[in-house]
């Protein structure tokens, strides 16, 4: 098919094996991921409907959100019983699974890219609404429920509606002090926790092309947090460098088909947002959902920020349950707990951003910094780089495990009711990080400059 189409378009029509009679199409799954969350019923339902996994040659399991990250650490007995039920099915059913202690080990969006099983144009779902971080792949990729897990063990297709295509436009230069994970805070501030419903986002624009592939990753993994299905980048220079250093020669065959993966010019967008990213600088947040989010030097909001009694309601609820008061300066806000790491910020790079900002100092008194890669192979080449020794001297806990670990608080590693942390996750939702925890997401490089003094702070006010 021709035509001036967008690459969610693209990749979509690749994959449509018919349409269905509800106007959605049978997708094509080309790669099927699982964790240990989310996936125990659906092979129950599986078994009960006496079927078998159709292509266990095309799925992949990894425990990730359960996993110890501490010394000796031990799962929970819920914890446990994923763990144990995933090794079953898997071993039952013939599915490579990356578990505890396998060099290839980690959060599932963490692995999938690093293993090379990413690649432009290929469609890829999981039980994990971020699945949408290998968007930055050129690849359509998101999260399903536990019944259409079963679905796809089944048949290697999926019933869907396609989404509308949107697109973010991401002009000018981003300041030096500012990440990724800050522009994607700032969309999200922007457009709101809803602002993508029903569509995929396709990041364009110069500021996207001047990011690192990891970086694009952190973007396309926050889609979700504005409701939308997945985020795309169309495959450049760096892409195609990215999947080189992943895969060898192995696919150098499909470089060209790789490169066409990009929205042709004329393509029409459902809707376009556009953003400017010489505006964007270090943000954090102050609420109990992505969207409620500000520049780290303002304030937290008051009545007067508010345009509605509603918003104002719902303000003094968020303010209520973070324990700020209406008005009061991000930076005077001091923290119990950093944690460095999760499929948001726990690849490589984030762990050099954090070193550099942790070389030649001290975690302040009283606060416990947590770093945590976010795989295996992150954290052998953050050692082979002498970044551990930099975060111990500086007086961090860089945990010998890898996982989702204080993302989610489906592990040991968790906040106290009432406890604070600056955390690079993607999520601040109330008792995210464990009942009555309080969470104020930011980027790697702030969360390390907050180590350092216990309170909000950025590097360059060190
Ligand atoms: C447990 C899993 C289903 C969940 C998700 O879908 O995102 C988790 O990874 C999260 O980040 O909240
Ligand atoms: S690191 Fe956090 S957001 Fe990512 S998959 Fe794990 S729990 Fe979900």
């Amino acid at each position: 098919m021709t035509g001036h189409r967008t690459l969610a378009e693209k990749i979509w029509q690749d994959h449509v094996v018919r349409p269905l009679d509800d106007g959605s199409d049978l997708l094509y799954v080309d790669l099927h991921v699982l964790h240990e969350v989310n996936t125990p019923r659906a092979f129950d339902d599986l078994r009960a409907a006496g079927r078998t996994v159709r292509r266990p040659d095309l799925t992949l399991a990894v425990e990730d959100h359960n996993t110890p990250t501490g010394e000796g650490g031990r799962e929970d007995l819920a914890g446990r019983r994923q763990r144990d039920l995933i090794r079953a099915n898997c071993a039952g059913s013939g599915i490579r699974l990356h578990r505890l202690g396998d060099p290839d080990q980690g959060i599932v969006h963490v692995v999938v890219p690093e293993l090379g099983l990413a690649r432009p144009g290929m469609t890829i779902v999981c039980c994990d609404s971020h699945t949408s971080t290998l968007g930055a792949l050129g690849v359509l990729a998101f999260g399903i429920g536990t019944g259409q897990v079963e679905h796809v063990l089944a048949t290697q297709t999926l019933p869907i509606h396609r989404p509308d295509d949107l697109a973010v436009e991401i002009s000018g230069v981003l300041p030096d002090s500012a990440t990724a994970k800050d522009l994607a805070l700032a969309l999200i501030a922007r457009i709101g926790t809803g602002g993508g419903r029903g569509s995929v986002i396709e990041y364009r624009g110069e500021a996207v092309r001047a990011l690192s592939v990891e970086a694009r990753m952190t973007l396309c993994n926050m889609s979700v947090e504005a409701g939308s299905r997945a985020g795309l980048v169309a495959v450049d220079d760096a892409t195609v460098h990215y999947l080189r250093t992943r895969t060898g020669a192995r696919f150098t065959d499909a470089e060209p088909r790789w490169r066409e993966m990009r929205s042709d010019d004329g393509a029409r967008f459902d809707h376009v947002v556009h953003l400017d990213a010489a505006q964007v600088g270090p943000r954090v947040s102050w609420g109990t959902n992505p969207a409620q989010n500000l520049p780290l030097d303002g304030r937290a909001p008051s009545r007067s920020d508010c345009a509605t009694e509603q918003e104002w309601a719902t303000t003094q609820r968020s303010l209520a349950y973070m324990g700020l008061r209406p008005g009061q300066p991000m930076r005077d806000v001091e923290v119990d707990t950093v944690f460095v790491g999760s499929c948001t910020n726990g690849r490589i790079e984030d762990l050099r951003e954090t070193a550099s900002v942790l070389s030649g100092r001290k975690v302040a008194d009283g606060v416990r910094m947590l770093i945590v890669a976010g795989s295996a192979a992150v954290r052998r080449q953050a050692v082979a780089e002498g970044l551990d020794r930099v975060f111990s001297v500086a007086g961090a806990d860089f945990r010998p495990g890898a996982g989702c670990s204080m993302c989610c608080a489906l592990n040991e590693d968790r906040l106290a009711p009432g406890e604070r942390a600056a955390s690079t996750s993607n999520r601040n939702f109330e008792g995210r990080q464990g009942k009555g925890s309080r969470t104020h997401l930011v980027s790697p490089r702030v969360a390390a400059a907050t180590a350092v003094t216990g309170r909000i702070t950025t590097p360059q006010d060190l």
